[in-house]
């Protein structure tokens, strides 16, 4: 399926195109978030106070991941890299835990690793880091008929770890399929007798039913796992890893909240939304979606280019979908070929401002890369192309909707993989992520490579899935498409689409095993945009749009509260 529309392949307007449609306003919920983000001071002496607090602290515990090593027990070097993990602090030591991993991988299970919880463990952990680690290592928990033990439906510890492993199988991983299902009706039983805020398991199962580590928002995980840390049993909490997590994560959010409070401001200043308050207002959510494609602190300049670049899509997404008549969406979208600041003057004035926005960001960008030792225009070239890609697809999208032609669920998806932002979002994070992102990588971005197509599709349908209902009114979505196309009820196209999300999501996982030749991080890009859509979308219930009822809670976690130490 080819995935970019070529230029000049949207339609025109004739003149009976040109009479304004009127059509139902979206309405949609304000911001909610106040002057929170505004108003926050970030005081540097604290955070030097606290870094100064954690570094005896780092110090101590790659000691342990290296004593870990040296005792050669692979079962306590798994327990501790995943310590490790969960609570996000293994951004400090990721060549130790790379090395260790690695030779984990080449060394054959000893006989201490034959658990159900440190096989899920150890596979999760390779597959992770794209290792091609067989799923074969579970055989011994299966069966003759190749399902899992029935023996093993009250190892509630193992169960969760495998329920958490199989979210990383492919297609080839047959015997996982039965064994996820088993793992998660098990869970469910289970949950109605565990303690589920009083105990660590209890927490975890809750959290991991609830949406499944691989397909979460990496730094409100990381926060809700270390609560369920802390109601380990003494015996199994390692105190210098629990404090270090702790400042650790307080240390990242103030300076999540700095960035934040600098783009709030921007915001305030620039009056984007109050000229367009036909728009979302939703700084702080892209904000939220910026931070789950990177956190880490030398990734900042990038957070924050992909924080307003989300902004504006956003406002010009609505001005697509609910505002813009056809004839307006026709200028704009030439004039977004043309990308010239020139071209304002021959705007509806409503478009200006976000116009110009859109250029001011990567003119932003293109002077950053300046200072990068080796500038690379082709790194800006590539960002406009993809937002020139993205509104002609809007405008192929208003096309459709406006005149009231459904397409065919094909026409529809490949329009809609664009529009998806995918590629765009990938591009924009290559843009600032590292100073060595070659061309080749960029020209790579630019060929539709394998792993980008099974994330368009999960954004896309898990976008269409949420917002279904909500878009009846205005405009169609694939699921409509589906349902025309294949004559089936609601139902079963949402059913049908959910099946197309998690297939799509085993190709990913296929194409994130190892080797490849593209930087992780940029590849971590990916797999951010792809979480992001499981946290963000869910069955009738589209959490960027209506913030208040999903995300409020994972961004205050996130991005609000500090971890009391
Ligand atoms: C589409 C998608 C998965 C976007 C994720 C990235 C993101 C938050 C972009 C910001 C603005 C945007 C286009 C939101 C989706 O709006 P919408 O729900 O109205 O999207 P649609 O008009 O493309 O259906």
């Amino acid at each position: 399926m080819a995935i970019t529309a070529e230029v000049g392949d949207y339609p025109s307007l004739n003149d009976t195109d040109q009479k304004e449609i009127v059509w139902p306003l979206a309405n949609f919920a304000k911001d909610i978030w106040g002057d929170i983000f505004t108003s926050y001071t970030f005081d540097q002496q604290v955070y030097e106070m606290l870094v100064m607090e954690t570094e005896p602290l780092k110090k101590e515990v790659r000691c342990l991941l290296m004593e870990a090593r040296n005792e050669r027990k692979i079962v306590k070097q798994l327990e501790f890299i995943n310590t490790i993990e969960r609570p996000g602090i293994s951004y400090h030591f990721k060549d130790e835990i790379e090395q260790q991993l690695e030779e984990i991988f080449t060394t054959k299970p000893p006989k201490d690793c034959d658990d159900l919880t440190t096989t899920a463990l150890q596979f999760r952990l390779l597959r992770q880091h794209g290792f091609p680690i067989s799923c074969h290592i579970f055989d011994e928990f299966m069966d003759t008929n190749g399902k899992l033990k029935n023996s093993l439906g009250g190892d509630i510890k193992g169960l969760l770890s495998l329920y958490e492993a199989a979210q990383l199988r492919t297609k080839e991983d047959i015997i996982l399929e039965d064994a996820l299902a088993f793992a998660t009706t098990s869970l469910k039983h289970a949950q109605a007798t565990l303690p589920l805020t009083s105990s660590s398991i209890g927490q975890q199962v809750k959290r991991a039913l609830e949406l499944p580590l691989h397909k979460g928002h990496e730094r409100t995980e990381v926060r809700y796992y270390i609560s369920a840390y802390e109601l380990e049993d003494d015996s199994l909490r390692n105190e210098t890893l629990l404090k270090l997590a702790k400042l650790d994560f307080n240390l990242r959010q103030m300076l999540h909240k700095k960035e934040l409070s600098e783009l709030s401001r921007r915001r305030r200043d620039l009056k984007l939304i109050s000229k367009h308050d036909y728009a979302r207002d939703r700084m702080v959510e892209c904000y939220f979606w910026a931070l789950g494609i990177c956190f880490e602190p030398q990734h900042s300049k990038c957070r924050i280019l992909l924080a307003k670049t989300l902004e504006a899509i956003s406002i010009i997404d609505d001005t697509y979908d609910a505002y813009g008549t056809l004839g307006e969406l026709q200028i704009f979208t030439d004039a977004i070929q043309s990308w010239d600041l020139k071209e304002m003057d021959g705007l509806p004035d409503y478009m200006k401002s976000f116009y110009k926005a859109l250029l001011d960001i990567s003119e932003e960008a293109e002077k950053e890369l300046a200072n990068y030792k080796e500038p690379s225009s082709y790194a800006i070239h590539c960002y406009n192309d993809r937002c020139k890609d993205y509104c002609r697809s809007e405008y192929v999208e208003a096309n459709w909707f406006q005149k009231q032609d459904l397409p065919t669920f094909d026409e529809y998806m490949k329009v809609g993989m664009v529009t998806s932002c995918v590629n765009l979002l990938v591009t924009a994070a290559s843009v600032l992520m590292t100073k060595s992102t070659t061309k080749e990588v960029f020209d790579w971005l630019a060929s539709a490579p394998k792993i980008m197509e099974p994330i368009m599709l999960v954004s896309r349908l898990l976008n269409d899935i949420a917002s279904h209902h909500a878009e009846k009114e205005r405009s169609a979505t694939g699921v409509h498409c589906y349902m025309n196309n294949s004559n089936v009820s609601e139902e079963e196209a949402m059913v049908k689409l959910e099946e197309i999300v998690e297939d799509a999501w085993k190709d990913f996982n296929e194409e994130w095993i190892r080797p490849t030749h593209i930087p992780r991080d940029i590849l971590n890009g990916f797999l951010g945009v792809a979480r992001l859509c499981f946290v963000c979308y869910k069955r009738d219930l589209d959490g960027y749009t209506e913030p208040a009822k999903l995300l409020k809670p994972y961004i205050i976690a996130t991005l609000v509260d500090p971890i009391v130490i």
